[in-house]
């Protein structure tokens, strides 16, 4: 169990204002954050990692206390269990990939451990090439077997498909999935992805105005109950075009684009790169072999 209460004073634009964050994660789960732009997600991975301070708070995994102002105990980064990987990357230019892994794994590297990371990313083949020279799917493959190699008690995930395209984000996607199925590390990661929260979490949390304000499972905390129905998508709004009486917004959801009508009110609400669920209740699909 992972048990987290901190507050920090953030410096916004428009003054400051409290984060204020209390909440517990099981052992081995895959929880989401999500919210605006500012909310506040990524200070509240770094708050966790120790790379910033709260003013006030207490943080305790797996029996272990990372941080209690109260009692003065602040372990620095270096001694919190954390494997962090961001949306750029990050990996020494100067080393190989092999090398990457094998530096952060510390003084005495597992390499049967790191070949197996490496084999669970598909970059066996590509161990000895410099990170220049790999694409940014492969970059972030090796960004995540470098957060697993020292087996942490928690993975950090902060966007880390975001800066992909629609495929390689859904291949990877599909690897994290994979890698929390078998090394269970209690994952959190922030995400403006609906489909990429529903296909890896278990629990989402709301972050907005400084605090939690909604957690559950993600089809609790993303769908209206009043909206019961027979298909469920989610998907990104990528053109909004105004009508006399309606709008006709289009949906990339996968692959495909998918138009719905909206009123002018529904409409206002919603910009290009909007994440949508989109519902209907008929639902009478013809079928045609591709
Ligand atoms: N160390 C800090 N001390 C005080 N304020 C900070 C600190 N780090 C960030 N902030 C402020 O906190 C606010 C939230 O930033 P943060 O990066 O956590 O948001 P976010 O929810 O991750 O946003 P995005 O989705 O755009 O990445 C910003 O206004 C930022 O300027």
């Amino acid at each position: 169990m992972i048990r987290i209460q901190v507050r920090k004073t953030l410096s916004m634009s428009e003054g400051e204002k409290a984060l204020q964050i209390e909440t517990s994660l099981e052992t081995g789960s895959f929880t989401a954050i999500y919210g605006r732009s500012g909310a506040g997600k990524t200070t509240f991975l770094r708050l966790l990692a120790g790379l910033i301070q709260p003013e006030q708070g207490y943080i305790e995994v797996d029996g272990q206390v990372w941080l209690d102002t109260q009692k003065k105990i602040n372990l620095p980064p270096q001694k919190r269990s954390i494997g962090f990987v961001f949306q750029d990357f990050a990996l020494f230019p100067n080393m190989t990939v092999l090398e990457n892994l094998q530096y952060a794994s510390g003084n005495k590297p597992d390499q049967e451990f790191i070949k197996q990371l490496l084999t669970m990313v598909s970059m066996e083949k590509l161990a000895h090439r410099k990170p220049t020279t790999l694409s940014g799917g492969q970059k972030q493959r090796i960004a995540l077997a470098r957060a697993l190699v020292r087996r942490p008690s928690i993975l950090l995930l902060d966007e880390p498909l975001s800066a992909l395209d629609q495929e390689m984000r859904h291949k990877l996607r599909e690897e994290i999935h994979l890698l929390h199925r078998q090394f269970q590390t209690t994952t959190l990661l922030v995400s403006h992805d609906l489909a990429e929260i529903y296909r890896l979490a278990n629990k989402v949390l709301i972050i907005e105005e400084g605090s939690i304000s909604k957690s559950g499972k993600p089809d609790e905390v993303f769908s209206e109950k009043r909206l019961s129905s027979k298909i469920q998508l989610t998907g990104e709004v990528v053109r909004i075009v105004p009508g006399e009486v309606v709008y006709i917004i289009e949906i990339l959801t996968g692959n495909s684009i998918i138009k719905t009508i909206a009123t002018k009110e529904e409409a206002e609400q919603l910009a290009i790169g909007s994440q949508v669920m989109v519902f209907s209740k008929a639902f009478n699909p013809i079928i045609k072999k591709l």
